[in-house]
Formats: structure tokens, sequence, C-alpha cells
């Protein structure tokens, strides 16, 4: 089976190097000098003590590629990437599955507009940190969860499956994204703008009750069927991830744009649509979007 990945980031680097050992995988990536070090170097991946070495071909994205010889595309940019893949996805065969494994809910507008008849919609409980342009390392063990959003269901996960990189199945892509969305958008901002690691969230008493009440507008926004389990799951996010940074505390530390967009922005607009107030929710998104238009986290 022949997968192509395109963003040679954390995740794409990570997904192609377990993904190799069970298909031919190439890596496309925006840069000419990664697809060279990865074509020439192949990619180290990184776990704990184990470094293991892993043969990838590599190629820079580029608008004649067809991507005719693939059975599936994996997409691993940023969400805020994901408009400027699009003309290449439109030009890649109507049989050819796609794969898309972003955090928030931006990309499910785009992925609507597609030609391909089976898509797919993943979401990343891994950790990954990319080091260099070849090297990854795989910093936190979960599993990466694939519903079908659109078309016959033509490709089983399971195949790719191994012990330290494990797929899971799921029935409802719309529930599968809204979990990880609720997490993501109570931890991510607020790890953010407080400047503390994931655990603080809930072990300092005045952050929780933010997080609570960043909670229950999202709730009175998406209509949650069973809150308790949500917020558990949030609690449990946090526990499990306690001294790590969140990614949206890391782009801005990097002083790079973030995904909040996809994630309170996306709650915004529903929110909006619902003629429902989240005045909570708009002073942490607008926080994140001071923070990240002045760079003044990275100092
Ligand atoms: N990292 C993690 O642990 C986790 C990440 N996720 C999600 O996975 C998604 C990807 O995240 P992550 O891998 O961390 O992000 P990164 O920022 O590490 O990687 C994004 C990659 O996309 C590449 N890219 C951007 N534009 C293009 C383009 N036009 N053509 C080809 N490549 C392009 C970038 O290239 P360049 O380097 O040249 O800019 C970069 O290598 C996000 O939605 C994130 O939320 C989910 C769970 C965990
Ligand atoms: C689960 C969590 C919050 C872990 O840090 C994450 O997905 C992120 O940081 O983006």
């Amino acid at each position: 089976m022949k997968i192509a990945v395109i963003g040679g980031g954390a995740i794409g680097l990570l997904v192609s190097a377990y993904l190799a050992d069970h298909a031919q995988v190439t890596l496309y990536t925006r840069r000419k000098e990664q697809a060279d070090q990865v074509r020439e170097h192949g990619i180290t991946l990184k776990r704990k003590k184990n470094v293991k070495k892993v043969k990838v071909d590599a190629k820079v994205l580029r608008l004649d590629e067809a991507f005719v010889h693939y059975e599936l595309i994996v997409v691993a940019v940023k969400q805020y990437s994901i408009k400027d893949i699009i003309p290449y996805l439109m030009k890649a065969p109507k049989h050819t599955s796609v794969l898309f494994l972003q955090n928030g809910m931006s990309h499910v507008t785009l992925a609507k507009r597609l030609p391909q008849r089976t898509i797919y919609l993943g979401v990343v409980e891994h950790g990954a940190m990319k080091e260099t342009d070849d090297v990854v390392t795989h910093s936190g063990v979960g599993i990466t969860r694939v519903a079908l959003f659109k078309g016959g269901d033509l490709i089983s996960f399971q195949r790719f499956h191994s012990d330290v990189f494990a797929f899971m199945q799921e029935n409802d892509w719309y529930e599968m994204l809204i979990q990880k969305l609720v997490v993501n958008a109570v931890i991510n901002p607020l790890t953010a703008l407080y400047r503390v690691n994931n655990g603080e969230i809930i072990h300092n008493s005045y952050f929780y009750k933010t997080a609570k009440a960043v909670f229950n507008e999202l709730h009175a926004v998406l209509r949650l069927k069973d809150p308790t389990a949500y917020w558990n799951r949030v609690v449990d996010v946090c526990e499990k991830t306690a001294q790590n940074h969140s990614s949206m505390r890391k782009d801005l530390q990097q002083q790079r744009k973030t995904e909040v967009e996809s994630i309170l922005g996306y709650i915004l607009e529903e929110a909006a649509k619902r003629q429902i107030n989240t005045p909570i929710i708009h002073f942490v998104y607008n926080g994140i979007l001071g923070l990240e238009d002045s760079g003044s986290e990275g100092r």
C-alpha cells in the first residue's frame, strides 16, 4: 500500500515513521531542505531510550503532483495551513482516500468540498515533538482515533496498529472531534494565558474556577449530552499530561501562530448562530490573539 503524508511537522514525521512499518510512505514537505534531509537520512524516531531510523521517501509538495499511485493521503499540517493544501487535494484522484489529523473543527467545512469519495477524520492522542527536520520524539504514547466522514469505508486502520502506535476506529466523527475540542478548548488557551503546565489548570483552585466557567459556556453552546463525562475527560487529560506544556502554550512561546481560530473561534461562531452569550470564551480568545499579535510570550 502506498501512503502520502502531507506536512513534515511533529505529527507528519511521527505518522510517517510508524506507518512506514506497514506501507510505502512518501512525506510531502513545504521546504526542499526538509525533503532532501528526510530522503537522505530517513526519519529518526525517538521514544524514551529507543532511537530508530526509518527509511521514508520525501518530496516537496508541488502543484503538478497528481498523487496517482496512493491509496491514502494523510493531511498532517496545522489547521491554518489546510486552506493551502486544498488545491493539491482537489487534483488528487477521486478514488484516493484522505485522512485529516487536526485538532479543532475548521477543517470539517473544507473537507466537505473535496472531490475524494472517501474521507476520514482522525484525532491524535499522542504527544510528539519535532526536534529537527528529520528527528521526532514520541513524547506521549496514546492512540489515534479515526472515523469515517464520508464515503465507503475502504481502509482498515487496524492494519497499521502496533503496541505504541495504536488505532481505534470510531463510529461518530462529530462526537469524536467534539470530545477532543472540549479538552483543547479548556486546557490549551488557559495554559497559554496563565503560562502554566496542564496540571495547574485543575490543581490551582483559581485556575480551576476559570476552567469550569469556560467549560460551562462550551456546554451551553455545544449542548453536550453528558457534561459530567466531558468535564471528567478534561480533568483526566490534565492529570495525565500534568507536566506538559499544551500545544498552544508552546506555539506562543515559540512566537508561532496558534490554532485558537479553529478551537475557540469555532465555538464563538456556533454561539453567534445560536445567540448564546459567551463572555468568558470571548475574553480568553482575544487574550490569545493579543499574545499572538504582540509575540510577548516568547520573551
Ligand atoms: N504535536 C502534537 O503532539 C499533536 C498535534 N496535533 C495536531 O496535529 C496537527 C499538526 O500538528 P503538528 O505536527 O504539531 O504541527 P507542526 O507545526 O509541527 O507541523 C506542521 C507542518 O506542516 C507543514 N506545512 C505547512 N504548510 C505546508 C504546505 N503548504 N505544504 C506542505 N507542508 C506544509 C509545516 O512545514 P514547515 O516546517 O516548512 O513550516 C510543518 O512541517 C495540528 O492540528 C495539531 O493540533 C494533535 C495532537 C498532538
Ligand atoms: C491534550 C493536550 C491538551 C495535551 O497537551 C493537547 O492536545 C494539546 O496540547 O494540544
